[in-house]
C-alpha cells in the first residue's frame, strides 16, 4: 500500500502538536512504516523525539503554518492539540489536503462555541446551560442568569488552562482575568460561562470511525483536578441504560463531526442520566489508560482508522488505571526519579513523556497499572504515581 519511510513512495502523516499523546501515535504509526513528521511551538516536543522529522511553528500563524504544509505536503495532516489555526486547514482540504478527522471537525472542537452551540443547539443534546460573554459586565450578567456555581474557560484552552469555578458573584472579576491569562489564543476575550454540572462520576467514551463503522471503547472513569485529569480507570462501572444513552450522544456527535478516526467523548453521569460535556476528535489523556487495558490502546486505533484500515473490535484485556505525575516548579534541569520504586509496583509501567522544561502543574509522566479489579488497580495507579520523584539539577 505504501512504500518505506522516507522514500518516494512513503505515506506520510504530519502531527500538528506533538506532546505525549503524539509521542505514541508517532510510535504506532511507525509500526506501521508510516513518515511522521512532528510540528509544535517548541523544540525537542515529546513526538519530536519519536519522528522521523520535525518542525518548529507557532501552528496559531496562519501562514506559516500554510507554507510548512505546503512545503512537507503530507497526506495526513493530524491535529494533536487545540491550538491551531484552523481556517488554514479548511482551505487545504479544499484544495485536495486530508485533515484529520475533517477540517470541520478540527474547526468545532477547537473551540468551544463552536462545539458546544452543535452539540445543544443543532443536535439537542443534554449539555450544562451555557452563555458567553465578551467583558467582565457580559459575565456578570450571565452569572445573574445561570445562577452560580458556574464554571468559566477560555473558548481556546485545554487540560483546564484557564479554567475556574465562580462560587459567588464577587468571584467575577478572578474568574474573568484568570480565563484571559489562560487563553490560547491572546488576540480574545471571549470566555463560556457554564453552569455547574453537580455530577456523580464522569467518563471518556473512546470512540472510534473506521472502514468498519463506529466501535466503542469500554468506558473510562477520571478525576480531574483543577480541569485537568489526575486519575482514570477502565472499565468504569456503569448501568447498561446510562451506558446506552452514552453511546447515543457519542454516536450522534462523532457522526456529525464524520470523517476517521477516535474521538474522546467527556461525558458527566449524574443522578438522572448523561450530560454532554466535550469531545477531542483525537486521542484523549485519560485515554492513556488503553496501553495498559486494552490489546490496541486509544493510539494503535487512532492510527488504524485514520489509514483507513478495518477494525473489527476492541477487547478489553484487563481492569487497569492511571495517575499523572505533575511538576510543581519551572526549570529546564528537570527528571523522572523513583522508576525503581514505581515500577516495583505489580503490573505497572510508566511513560515518561521527555518533556524538556518542567513547569508547575505540568504533566510529565504517567503510571499504568493493571489489575484483577478496578479499585485495585486505581491505588496501585496512584501508588506508582506517589513513587515517581521530581528531581530538579538545579536545586541547590
Ligand atoms: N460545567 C461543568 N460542571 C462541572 N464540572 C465541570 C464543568 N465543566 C468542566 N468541569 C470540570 O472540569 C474538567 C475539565 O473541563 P473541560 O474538559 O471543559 O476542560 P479542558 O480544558 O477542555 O480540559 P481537557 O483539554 O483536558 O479536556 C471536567 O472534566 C470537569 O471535571
Ligand atoms: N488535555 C489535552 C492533552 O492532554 N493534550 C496533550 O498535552 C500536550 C500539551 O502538553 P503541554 O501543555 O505540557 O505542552 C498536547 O500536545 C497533548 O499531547
Ligand atoms: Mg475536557
Amino acid at each position: 500500500m505504501w512504500g518505506a519511510p522516507l522514500s518516494a513512495d512513503a505515506k506520510k502523516i504530519m502531527l500538528l502538536g506533538s506532546g505525549e499523546l503524539g509521542k505514541e501515535v508517532v510510535i504506532e504509526a511507525q509500526r506501521l512504516g508510516v513518515e511522521c513528521i512532528a510540528v509544535d511551538r517548541y523544540e525537542g516536543a515529546p513526538a519530536m523525539q519519536v519522528a522521523h522529522r520535525s518542525h518548529v511553528v507557532d501552528m496559531l500563524d496562519a501562514d506559516a503554518l500554510r507554507e510548512l504544509i505546503l512545503r512537507e505536503r503530507p497526506d495526513l495532516i493530524v491535529p494533536e492539540i487545540e491550538a491551531i489555526a484552523t481556517p488554514v486547514l479548511e482551505k487545504l482540504e479544499n484544495e485536495g489536503f486530508r485533515v484529520i478527522p475533517t477540517a470541520t471537525a478540527a474547526r468545532l472542537t477547537m473551540d468551544r462555541e463552536g462545539i458546544r452551540n452543535l452539540a445543544a443547539s443543532t443536535l439537542g443534546l443534554p449539555t450544562a446551560a451555557y452563555r458567553f460573554a465578551n467583558t467582565l459586565d457580559e459575565l456578570k450578567a450571565a452569572v445573574a442568569e445561570l445562577g452560580a456555581p458556574c464554571v468559566i474557560k477560555p473558548l481556546m484552552s485545554s487540560s483546564g488552562k484557564g479554567q475556574s469555578v465562580l462560587r459567588t458573584p464577587e468571584d467575577a472579576q478572578r474568574c474573568w482575568e484568570y480565563a484571559l491569562e489562560g487563553a490560547r489564543a491572546k488576540n480574545s476575550t471571549r470566555v463560556i460561562v457554564e453552569a455547574f454540572v453537580p455530577f456523580e462520576s464522569e467518563i471518556t467514551l473512546l470512540t472510534v470511525r473506521s472502514v468498519s463503522g463506529t466501535l466503542f471503547c469500554p468506558p473510562i472513569g477520571h478525576i480531574q483536578k483543577d480541569g485537568d485529569y489526575v486519575e482514570s480507570w477502565q472499565p468504569h462501572p456503569m448501568d447498561e441504560k446510562k451506558l446506552e444513552e452514552a453511546k447515543r450522544i457519542a454516536k450522534a456527535i462523532t457522526d456529525e463531526l464524520g470523517g476517521y478516526g477516535l474521538f474522546g467523548v467527556e461525558l458527566f453521569l449524574t443522578k438522572d442520566g448523561v450530560v454532554f460535556s466535550e469531545v477531542s476528535p483525537r486521542p484523549h489523556d485519560t485515554g492513556m489508560v488503553t496501553m495498559a487495558t486494552q490489546d490496541l490502546s486509544e493510539f494503535a486505533l487512532h492510527v488504524r482508522a485514520i489509514l483507513g484500515l478495518p477494525l473489527t473490535e476492541v477487547l478489553l484485556l484487563t481492569p487497569g488505571a492511571s495517575a499523572t505525575l505533575k511538576a510543581s516548579r519551572s526549570s529546564d534541569r528537570f527528571a523522572v526519579g523513583g522508576l525503581t520504586e514505581a515500577l516495583s509496583v505489580p503490573r505497572t509501567q510508566v511513560r515518561v513523556f521527555g518533556k524538556p522544561d518542567s513547569k508547575p502543574g505540568r504533566r510529565m509522566a504517567v503510571a499504568l497499572s493493571a489489575a484483577e479489579d478496578v479499585e485495585t488497580a486505581r491505588s496501585r495507579a496512584r501508588e506508582a504515581a506517589g513513587l515517581l520523584k521530581e528531581e530538579y539539577s538545579d536545586d541547590n
